[in-house]
């Protein structure tokens, strides 16, 4: 990790990759994975008076690393920070606080890949807002406040708390379901320029426990081979290409392999041939082929007799990123990846990763 140009950070907030999906659980499962973002935050104790009229300026934003060329480093459009004070406004905090003078980003995780890299910002930006204002919220109260930025639960839930993780989003009451589908934009607005200016409406507060989530077992001798196309996929187009509704075929064919599979993945030794089985998935792999050439030839042609070590294979979030699980042979599976992207026309890099820890803030 390259040391970032400032004065000892006061803190630092470390979050882990994450891969959503795992094959048949879309929208369900996620896994925390050994890339990190890390923001080294610089609190300056001479500064800590507001000034008596407007807004103090805000904390000079610096980048290094993953997206580093492409990532707004103006804190009132960067995620992460926006993400902070969407947060700290929701607790009568109305700007960035005026003794944080600096936040250099340090980032592992490819942008657009499915690696989680949004779910990362956004919880990035929820630690850092309940550092910086001591709001002691609690990791339920967390996800509430990544949950109305980023809608589905699988990245944000790995993301904070770590591990082989399931989640739903709790049915809220209609007052409560309004409240949690606020448009994005009122939850992260455009802020106005001028110092001066009033932000205008008072941010939505969103409803309580919005997300639950439980811990899967996960067997130490499974890694997980990240190969990662050199094009990134938005979330968000990868989205638009899914059906609304499902035949009770194939939404059955992802429950039933889904269920094996969240204790499949916690065994010792793992079984191959059930979890290769229990990685299909016929809700979304199947309408992002044409998004990712190369996707169904790489999860078909793979296989645990044909690579032994390799457990199951799938796509990696909304991708183009996929997921090989091994217990060994992790670089013949990468390379054998690496040569069916190939006839495709496209380079991919590859990563073996541990399964990571939660979120975590470290002060100095
Ligand atoms: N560290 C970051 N700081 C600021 N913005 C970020 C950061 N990481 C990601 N983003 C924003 O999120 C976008 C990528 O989000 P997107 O949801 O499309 O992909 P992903 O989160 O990497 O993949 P997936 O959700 O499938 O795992 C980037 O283009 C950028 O706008
Ligand atoms: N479950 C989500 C993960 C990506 O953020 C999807 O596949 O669209």
């Amino acid at each position: 990790m390259s040391t970032p140009n400032v004065t000892t950070p006061s803190f630092i907030v470390r979050v882990p990759a994450t891969s959503a999906n795992i094959g048949p659980g879309f929208d369900v499962v996620g896994l925390s994975l050994s890339l990190h973002l890390t923001l080294h935050v610089t609190l300056d104790a001479e500064k800590s008076s507001s000034p008596t009229s407007g807004r103090p300026p805000p904390p000079v934003l610096t980048y290094s690393g993953e997206g580093a060329s492409e990532v707004p480093l103006d804190p009132y459009k960067n995620l992460t920070t926006r993400v902070a004070l969407y947060v700290l406004r929701c607790h009568d905090h109305p700007f960035f606080p005026p003794s944080l003078t600096h936040i250099h980003v340090d980032n592992e995780i490819p942008f657009g890949r499915g690696l989680g890299s949004s779910g990362a910002a956004v919880i990035a930006g929820v630690l850092l807002a309940d550092a910086l204002g001591s709001l002691r919220l609690s990791h339920e109260r967390m996800l509430d406040f990544a949950l109305m930025v980023e809608r589905h639960p699988d990245n944000v839930t790995a993301a904070l708390v770590g591990g082989f993780v399931g989640s739903y989003l709790r049915e809220l009451d209609p007052v409560a379901t309004e409240a949690a589908q606020v448009p994005l934009s009122e939850v992260l607005p455009e802020y106005p320029p001028d110092a001066g200016a009033d932000w205008g409406l008072s941010p939505p507060v969103p409803p309580n426990g919005i997300g639950h989530y439980v811990r899967f077992n996960w067997s130490d001798s499974i890694k997980a081979v990240a190969i990662i196309p050199r094009f990134e996929l938005s979330t968000a187009k990868a989205r638009e290409v899914l059906p609304e509704s499902y035949t009770r075929k194939d939404l059955v064919f992802n429950m039933q392999r889904l269920a094996v599979l969240t204790t499949a993945l916690g065994q010792s030794p793992p079984d191959p041939e059930l979890i290769y089985e229990a990685m299909k998935d016929r809700v979304h792999q199947p309408y992002r082929k044409l998004l990712i050439p190369g996707l169904p030839a790489v999860t078909s042609l793979l296989t645990p007799s044909s690579h032994p070590g390799l457990l199951g294979i799938c796509l990696s979030g909304a991708g183009p990123t996929i997921l090989a699980l091994a217990t060994h042979n992790f670089e013949k599976i990468a390379e054998a990846a690496r040569d069916i992207f190939r006839t495709e026309g496209i380079e991919v890099d590859w990563k073996v990763l541990e399964i990571a820890e939660g979120s975590k803030v470290v002060y100095s």
